[in-house]
């Protein structure tokens, strides 16, 4: 490690410590709150986007005055699929500078101990090589589907790592991969592909339809993790890690969707066709993450694509109005 690293195993120490979690009714920051409630942490902080705008930096800056966080993870975010982020780039720009720097720079000069910031996978040159090392950032030209939300999360990982360079602050990033689970976004047009489908082709067997549409060729690959595994990274990544580059966080298995289609289709138990629509885009073609990294340190994840599809599946059928 250089000389800007500093890995201290603290994080898991005192339970009482005060943990901000920013984005905690999202499909991430309510698996990290699980997570840490299972673990006993007592001291969550939590702020709905109603009771805290984290956009507004003076509303930030009087919460850290008031909270004192001594923890922060970063799991608030404009977060949406691939015709979310072609559709909206101003927001997927905008609204993520807005937010991560606020917060950043707030917990940096209210005293918090240690962040953690989430970025994501298409940081990355849309060639990059594959299985894609942390070291490819910055090497080549972004996915243009994704290019605005990518320069905010890559901006994100620079802004921690030039906090961690002048003030040797424990400002740490994780990339996670495509994610899915509990509390996941199923908006029919702007949500990732797996709650998508899971939503369409659940519709479909419950009106009998004969078809479901499935977008792009169906070719391009993908790596998913479940969101839990995710949540036990993060938790390891804050007690465990303290360097400069950002950490990889996938499941080191990838499927294309037309594979991700069939399995959704037997979970849910649709019977009929699948229809591509290649009038939509298929973004990126491939992007495995090499994960070595994160399994040098001693992490690597446990939920198996097919389990956490029967598991996000029993999930929506309890808690998603039908
Ligand atoms: N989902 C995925 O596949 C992946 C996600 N990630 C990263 O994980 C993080 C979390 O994503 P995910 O949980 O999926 O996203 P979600 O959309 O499920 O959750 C994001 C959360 O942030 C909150 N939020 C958004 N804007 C604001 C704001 N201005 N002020 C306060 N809160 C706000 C949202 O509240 P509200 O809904 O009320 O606006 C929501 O609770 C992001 O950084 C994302 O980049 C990385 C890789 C893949
Ligand atoms: C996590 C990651 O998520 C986004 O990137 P993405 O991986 O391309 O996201 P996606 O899940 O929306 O699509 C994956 C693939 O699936 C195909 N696809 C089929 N049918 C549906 C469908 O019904 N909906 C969606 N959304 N996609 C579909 C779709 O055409 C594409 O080929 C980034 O913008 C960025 O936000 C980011 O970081």
């Amino acid at each position: 490690m250089g000389s800007h690293d500093n890995a201290q195993a603290s994080f898991l120490l005192d339970k009482s410590a005060k943990v901000f979690v920013a984005g905690h009714r999202g499909l991430v920051g309510s698996a990290i709150v699980r997570k840490l409630t299972q673990l006993g942490f007592t001291n969550l902080i939590l702020r709905s986007h109603s009771e805290l705008d984290l956009t507004r930096q003076s509303d930030v800056e009087a919460f850290f005055d008031s909270e004192k966080p001594q923890y922060v993870i970063v799991a608030a975010a404009k977060v949406g699929g691939i015709h979310a982020n072609n559709t909206y780039p101003a927001d997927f720009i905008a609204i993520n500078l807005q937010i991560q720097t606020n917060v950043i720079d707030s917990a940096y000069r209210h005293g918090v101990k240690k962040l953690l910031f989430l970025g994501s996978s298409c940081i990355y040159p849309k060639f990059a090589p594959q299985p894609i090392p942390e070291n490819a950032l910055l090497t080549g030209p972004l996915e243009p589907t994704n290019e605005w939300y990518a320069i905010a999360k890559i901006a994100g990982i620079k802004m921690c790592q030039a906090y961690r360079i002048q003030y040797n602050w424990d400002a740490i990033s994780g990339m996670p991969t495509n994610l899915y689970g509990p509390y996941d976004n199923f908006h029919p047009e702007n949500s990732h592909v797996l709650p998508a489908l899971m939503r369409r082709f659940h519709e479909a067997k419950v009106k009998g339809a004969k078809e479901v549409v499935v977008w792009g060729t169906g070719s391009p690959l993908r790596e998913f993790l479940h969101v839990d595994d995710l949540a036990d990274a993060c938790v390891f990544l804050m007690d465990k890690y303290g360097g400069l580059e950002h950490v990889n966080v996938g499941s080191g298995k990838e499927v294309t969707i037309k594979e991700l289609a069939e399995s959704m289709k037997e979970v849910v138990g649709f019977e009929g066709d699948l229809v591509w629509d290649t009038s939509k885009p298929d973004g990126t073609p491939r992007k495995l993450m090499d994960s070595s990294k994160l399994a040098g340190l001693g992490w690597t994840p446990k939920i198996s694509l097919k389990d956490g599809l029967v598991d996000t599946y029993k999930w929506y059928l309890e808690n998603v109005k039908q």
